[in-house]
């Protein structure tokens, strides 16, 4: 049998975190998987230096995941089509607005057999419809997707600090060499079919993190942010019931992708951070994402603004007040008090 070929697109927070695992796992299956993985580094200057040039020789992705050891199988590629050459397993993790076009460039380089995983946390949403990134993958690329989301924020996950993820996977069989390439004692995997429901959750909280960031800059406590989780939750799963039916099964929402996200994401993470401020300091989001996230991307207030033209086109915005406030506050100036007055 012939060895997995894995390569890695994106390097950014969760990127890195996850190079970290996957060039672990490589390691200690050498029976599966070849042990290099090359991933794919949007190649920028980090003090005058290409940032592949620094990873490759310090090991560490020096600006978006700082003082955490990558191991010496990864090596950073800066070319998106050196980097997929002939993989059999690609992990796609890059913020979503830059999917389409990545893919677009690997069209013809990987190997006949190549399978995916997505990591993204977003959805192809526009007026006409809602397209998963794994639907994305398989259609530019025409290779099975399956899907991984969970509870994880990336800092602590890259120092080894127990958590859980979900993956989403049809196929039996592959979800179990990616779970063979994720599973850590830190990084517990639960592999389910519903690949569908776990991009979904990892999409749609990141919007709910928005909300809860509101009202954490509002001085509101932790009454207040489990109720904007709860609504969050539900939201969640009517936009799945009623955009997705069958094809979203309800446990999905109780798994590390579902409530667990939401909960470390409303209190830890960056779409919260800069909500935050956004309401304590009073500046645009994209000035406070340059100022406070270091290059990282924000995904929460751009899903929220797909969502809301994806709802608006179907008349169907006042179903889901939780998703249209945070769009409101936004993108139209409404209150921030709104977050829970019109929720
Ligand atoms: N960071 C986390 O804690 C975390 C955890 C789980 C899932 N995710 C998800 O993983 C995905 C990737 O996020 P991340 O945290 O690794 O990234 P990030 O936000 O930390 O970094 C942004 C990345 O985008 C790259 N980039 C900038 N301009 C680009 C361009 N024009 N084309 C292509 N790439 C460009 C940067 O080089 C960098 O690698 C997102 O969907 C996110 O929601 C993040
Ligand atoms: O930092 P955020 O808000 O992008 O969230 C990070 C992860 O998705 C949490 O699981």
């Amino acid at each position: 049998m012939s060895l997995e070929k894995v390569c890695i697109i994106g390097s950014g927070n969760w990127g890195s975190a996850i190079a970290k695992i996957v060039g672990t796992n490589t390691q200690q299956h050498p029976t599966l998987f070849e042990t290099t993985v090359r991933q794919w580094v949007f190649e920028e200057k980090v003090n005058g230096e290409n940032l592949t040039d620094i990873i490759n020789r310090e090991h560490e992705n020096v600006k978006y995941l700082q003082g955490i050891k990558l191991p010496e199988s990864i090596v950073a590629v800066p070319s998106v089509v050196d980097a997929c050459k002939d993989a059999t397993l690609v992990v796609f993790v890059v913020p979503h607005q830059f999917v389409r076009g990545v893919c677009e460039q690997m069209k013809g380089h990987l190997a006949p057999n190549a399978r995916a995983i997505s990591l993204i946390k977003g959805l192809e949403i526009t007026s006409s419809g809602i397209r998963l990134f794994s639907e994305e993958i398989e259609r530019i690329l025409n290779i099975p997707c399956a899907a991984l989301s969970g509870a994880n924020i990336a800092d602590e996950v890259a120092k080894e600090k127990f958590c859980e993820s979900t993956i989403g996977c049809a196929n039996v069989q592959d979800g179990q060499l990616w779970h063979h390439l994720f599973d850590t004692a830190y990084f517990r995997i639960n592999v389910i079919q519903d690949h569908v429901g776990v991009q979904l959750c990892g999409a749609l909280k990141n919007v709910v993190a928005v909300g809860a960031g509101f009202t954490d800059g509002l001085g509101y406590g932790s009454n207040t942010k489990a109720a904007i989780i709860r609504r969050g939750l539900m939201e969640m799963r009517k936009f799945g019931q009623m955009f997705f039916g069958d094809m979203v099964q309800t446990e999905t929402f109780f798994e590390s992708c579902g409530a667990a996200d939401l909960i470390t994401t409303c209190s830890g993470g960056r779409n919260r951070k800069v909500a935050e401020a956004f309401v304590t300091t009073g500046k645009p989001i994209d000035v406070l994402e340059k100022e406070l996230l270091n290059g990282q991307k924000l995904q929460g207030t751009l899903s929220a603004a797909e969502v809301h033209e994806f709802l608006s086109a179907r008349k169907m915005t006042a179903e889901f007040p939780l998703f249209n406030t945070v769009y409101r506050i936004v993108y139209e100036n409404a209150p921030v008090e709104s977050i829970v007055r019109d929720i």
